[in-house]
């Protein structure tokens, strides 16, 4: 009760500063240039004024910044800091882990969408789910995935749908067809269930529309500049809250329509012969309906955008880089000449692409911001005092932008920057996982990340072996939109041509 007439005169007391902010805005007629930073409003201002580019300008003031360490005003004394600093983000992720878990802001932020799920989990809740589910990932499972799933989908789903696109020569989402791709893929290995989202009629998802749109409410619950605004307004029921929870209801519906039929199924069989993670989760001991709900909802949301994020923004740099395009081409038919051991054998071999996804994601990354709060005052390693309940975002986005770690031409998309070439053969030069946290890093690294590679691998080497993407709009470079994920904004308009070689 105290709590909400306190929030209620904060809010009167920023309502009547409306005034003075109109007049600093007046006063100040470049507000994209820096924070500007005020008693009150914090600096509310620019961070309107951004609002539809927050995550480049954010970037642009961390790179600003000697430290590589930026700290966001909000209103009201609410702080963010933001950090592109390799230290840093070893400090936060390994060294310090403990201190900095995702925290109650994040948690309760997603907890009506994501649960307990592994996303939003900390603690014993967060590492029963982890170890659990990292069978899931081990090399006999990702040659199953690859051969199996990966391989049907490319050739019954995603080439005929694609063949049909060049013979009508109409243009085609590409970004919506690779995320339908990737939901076909995680529902299938993950639940073991087929949504066939990706058929060549490219039918209407609902779902899809659906879970797009709370990603979009959460994103601005995320980004709220007075959270006491968006907590009233769902205890409320009322306006974007109440949408959002319709939405965040047909959803977990879904999740829960494949658990039950999962569930069904492993009553029906006499042993386990089900190999997917949802059955491991309900033969765990902890099958209750909400949590297993949470995990299916968890990994929609692992495998739908990222893979499929980071795939539409490398099929728009190759468009215009077609050197890169002509040494993806040239590695597959040596890898196809050389190897005889199978898909999951020939894409491991693709050093060359993994290299030019690699440079993708840097420029692109799929998750181009990632959250944590800290539990304890701290110091980081670059000297910058962080006080106990501190969000914190490393910022994988800005990371691939710094000069000093990438060099003057860190904006050109170049592969070569991640490989040596010796004997004729490419080698790949990785980067520490702190400087290039595009799959986090510590001990809450991806789990998905070598299922991403092969994945991705072998849909560019699908894709590219029969076709070629060719933007339908050349001169538009597209618009960088993100709700949690990197996307193009309006999605990526494609012709695809037949290549015309076998
Ligand atoms: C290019 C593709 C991908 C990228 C760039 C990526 C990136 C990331 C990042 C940055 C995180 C940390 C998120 C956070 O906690 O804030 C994460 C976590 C995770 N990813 Fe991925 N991911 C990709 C694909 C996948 C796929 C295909 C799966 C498979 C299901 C997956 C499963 C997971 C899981 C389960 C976690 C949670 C790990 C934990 O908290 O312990 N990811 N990923």
């Amino acid at each position: 009760m105290v709590d909400l007439q306190f929030s209620t005169l904060l809010f009167l007391s920023i309502s009547m500063a409306f005034p003075l902010i109109l007049i600093f805005l007046l006063k100040n007629p470049n507000p994209n240039s820096a924070a500007k930073t005020y008693p009150v409003v914090g600096s509310i201002l620019t961070i309107w004024k951004n609002k539809e580019r927050r995550v480049q300008w954010i970037s642009d003031m961390i790179i600003s910044t000697p430290t590589l360490t930026f700290t966001l005003h909000r209103p009201l004394g609410y702080r963010q800091m933001f950090t592109a600093n390799a230290a840093n983000v070893q400090h936060i992720l390994k060294n310090h882990f403990y201190n900095y878990p995702k925290g109650a802001t994040f948690r309760t932020i997603l907890s009506d969408f994501l649960g307990d799920g592994i996303f939003n989990a900390d603690g014993d809740t967060w590492k029963f789910q982890r170890q659990l589910a990292s069978h899931q990932f081990n090399t006999r499972s990702l040659r199953k995935f690859v051969e199996t799933v990966v391989d049907s989908e490319l050739s019954d789903r995603l080439v005929p749908t694609l063949a049909i696109a060049a013979s009508s020569a109409a243009a085609v989402d590409l970004q919506d067809i690779l995320q339908r791709f990737a939901f076909d893929n995680i529902c299938r290995i993950a639940f073991g269930y087929d949504p066939a989202y990706l058929l060549p009629s490219l039918p209407e998802v609902e779902f899809a529309v659906v879970f797009d749109e709370a990603l979009h409410l959460i994103s601005e619950r995320f980004n709220s500049n007075i959270p006491f605004l968006w907590k009233m307004k769902r205890a409320l029921g009322v306006g974007k809250e109440k949408q959002l929870r319709e939405k965040v209801g047909e959803i977990r519906e879904f999740a829960k329509r494949i658990t039950r039929e999962k569930k069904e199924e492993l009553r029906r069989k006499s042993s386990l012969e089900s190999e997917d993670l949802l059955s491991r989760f309900l033969s765990s001991g902890n099958s209750d309906e909400d949590f297993v709900t949470d995990v299916v909802v968890c990994f929609i949301l692992a495998g739908r955008d990222t893979t499929s994020a980071a795939l539409t923004w490398f099929f728009w740099l190759l468009s215009s880089h077609p050197e890169v395009e002509e040494e993806i081409l040239r590695e597959m038919k040596q890898g196809r000449e050389s190897d005889d051991g199978g898909s999951y054998d020939e894409v491991k071999s693709m050093v060359y692409t993994h290299a030019a996804l690699c440079e993708a994601m840097r420029l692109y990354p799929p998750v181009p911001v990632s959250t944590k709060s800290a539990s304890c005052d701290d110091v980081l390693p670059d000297g910058t005092v962080v006080k106990k309940g501190t969000r914190i975002s490393y910022h994988p986005y800005a990371m691939g932008r710094v000069e000093k770690v990438w060099g003057p031409d860190w904006a050109e998309f170049r592969p070569l920057r991640w490989l040596d070439h010796a004997g004729g053969k490419w080698s790949f030069v990785g980067r520490d996982p702190y400087t290039y946290p595009v799959f986090q890093a510590g001990p809450r690294i991806c789990l998905g990340k070598d299922m991403a590679f092969l994945q991705m691998k072998r849909v560019a080497a699908g894709i590219l072996r029969r076709f070629r993407v060719l933007p339908a709009e050349e001169s538009v470079a597209p618009v960088y939109v993100s709700d949690f994920t990197s996307k193009m904004k309006g999605g990526f308009m494609v012709r695809i041509q037949e290549r015309g070689e076998p």
